[in-house]
This record gives structure tokens, sequence and C-alpha cells, in this order.
């Protein structure tokens, strides 16, 4: 599989008034094209500093981001990301379909596609009633239903998503990884998925990278063969599943204290 995304060597030191902290030390990996990798580590591993700098927001204070052959230094054209407070994320004095028309808009695509777009997206996260509604007139829940259909109907080719589901109840969160795997095998996309929830990782991912505490490495990469097809209780009942997931948790657990010395396995 050919890497879509490549981070190459890439290092984040921040520069505080009073002191420095190095957030990540040393991260190399590739994601292939349309593939679903999660990134699992103890907070404060640097999971938000790295998509950071995927998606060009923050810059690397050494390494680099390629995305399609072409180094990040920016926000990429192709890239959408869905951030884990919704509340935040949408426009409250906008209605819906104007939150998910306006990318579009600074896009340049043309009204009637605009149009075609906003209906899909909000038809494939099934909310294709709620267009004229303003976004706190949604639970959490239809929220960040809104807020994956501005990044659906984007047509990126690389989704980041950072804890996107951390702050909605545990049925909602099951409905919403669910929506995830569903539009990321119908439209094709690379998924980044940033979460401290191991069952989740392992649930949603093809690969699970599990990033050590700051200064972050890689401990592991983790392939998950599990069945393509994926559903909440079957799969969560899965012998596969729980040793995946003891598996990945121990690594965690060892991901806290783990500090330069070792070599990093990958
Ligand atoms: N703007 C900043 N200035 C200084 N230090 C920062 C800044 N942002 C993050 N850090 C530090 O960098 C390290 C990594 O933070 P980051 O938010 O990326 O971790 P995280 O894995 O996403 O954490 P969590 O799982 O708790 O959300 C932490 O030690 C944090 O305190």
């Amino acid at each position: 599989m050919t890497a879509l995304l490549d981070v190459c060597g890439l290092r984040k030191t921040y520069q505080a008034a009073d002191r420095t902290v190095e957030a990540v030390r040393d991260l190399t990996f590739g994601i292939g094209d349309g593939e679903l990798a999660c990134i699992v580590g103890p907070s404060g591993a640097g999971k938000t500093t790295l998509l950071k700098c995927v998606a060009g927001l923050l810059a690397p204070s050494g390494g680099e981001v390629v995305l399609e052959g072409r180094p990040v230094h920016g926000p990429p054209e192709n890239m959408a990301v869905v951030f884990q407070e919704y509340g935040r994320s949408l426009f409250p004095w906008m209605t819906v379909e104007q939150n998910i028309e306006l990318p579009l808009k600074q896009k340049k695509v043309a009204k009637r596609r605009r149009g075609e777009l906003v209906a899909e997206a909000l038809e494939s996260v099934g909310l294709a009633d709620a267009g004229g509604a303003y976004p706190w007139q949604l639970s959490g829940g239809m929220q960040q239903r809104v807020a994956i259909a501005r990044a659906v109907a984007y047509e990126p080719s690389v989704l980041l998503m950072d804890e996107p589901f951390a702050a909605v109840d545990a049925q909602t969160r099951a409905e919403l990884e669910d929506l995830t795997r569903e539009l990321w095998q119908r439209l094709g996309m690379t998924v980044l998925f940033v979460t401290h929830d191991i069952e989740e990782a392992v649930y949603l991912g093809q690969r699970v990278l599990v990033l050590s505490a700051a200064p972050t490495v890689i401990m592991e990469d983790a392939v998950i063969d599990l069945p393509a097809e994926r559903e909440q209780l079957a799969t969560r009942s899965d012998p596969r599943f729980a040793e995946l997931r003891a598996h990945i948790y121990s690594l965690v657990q060892q991901a806290k204290t783990y500090h330069d010395g070792a070599e990093p396995r990958s």
C-alpha cells in the first residue's frame, strides 16, 4: 500500500515563558491510501500536538509531514478535521446547512454543487431534515454528526479526528463509531483517529499506533486483524478483540513510564 500520509522524524518542542516542553521527540510512520489508523497513548502523550502538526495548524520543530508527496506547511486543501469540542467548532449564528457550506465556499465550489454536497452529507449522517436548524437546537451527538457532515461534504482525501466522541454518551458514541466506519468504507477516505479509549481504537482501526508518554515516540504499530465487518456486540465479544484490547492496554500502561534509553518498537 502506498503511503498517502508520511510523518518523518517529527519533533515538537514548545517554548513557554519559563520552560521548554519537549512534547514529541521522534515520530515516523506512514498511513496508506484508504487506511483507518487509530492513535492511542497516555494523557499528555502529544496526540493533539501530532494531529495539529499533521493538519498544518502547528509548525513542527523538526522533521516533516508529507501528504500526497507534498510537504505540509499549512492546512492542506484535501484534509478535514473533526475536533472533540463540537460546541466550539460549529458557528451558533449559522444554520446547520450554512455551517456545512462555509468551507465549500472557501474552497470555491460552485453554488449548485455546494447544495448537492450539503444535502448528501446531511443524508449520510442521518440528519436530512436538520439543515435549517441552529447547532444549539441539537443534542451533542447530533452536533457532532453535523461536524462529521461538514468534514465529509468537503470531500477530503484525509480525515483527522481528535477524540471526536469523548464528550457524548456511550450509546451515541457507539452509533458515531459505526457511522465513522460506514463513511470510511463508503467514501474511501484515509482516516487518522486519535482517542484515549483503547476499546474504541481496537473496534475502529485497521492499525493502532501506541504512543509513549512525552517526549513521544511510537511504542508499537499494531495490526488489528479483526474482520472488516464490525458490529458493536459481535466484534466486542470476539476473543480476538479481547486479546488485542489486553495487548494495547498493557502497552499503554508501559507507555506511561516509557522513556528514552530503550529502542522504540515499530
Ligand atoms: N501550547 C503549549 N505550550 C506548552 N506546552 C504545551 C502546549 N501544548 C501542549 N503542551 C504540552 O505538550 C505535551 C503534549 O500535549 P498534547 O495536548 O499534545 O497531549 P495529548 O496526548 O493530546 O493529551 P490528552 O490525551 O490529555 O489530550 C504536554 O506535556 C502538554 O503540556
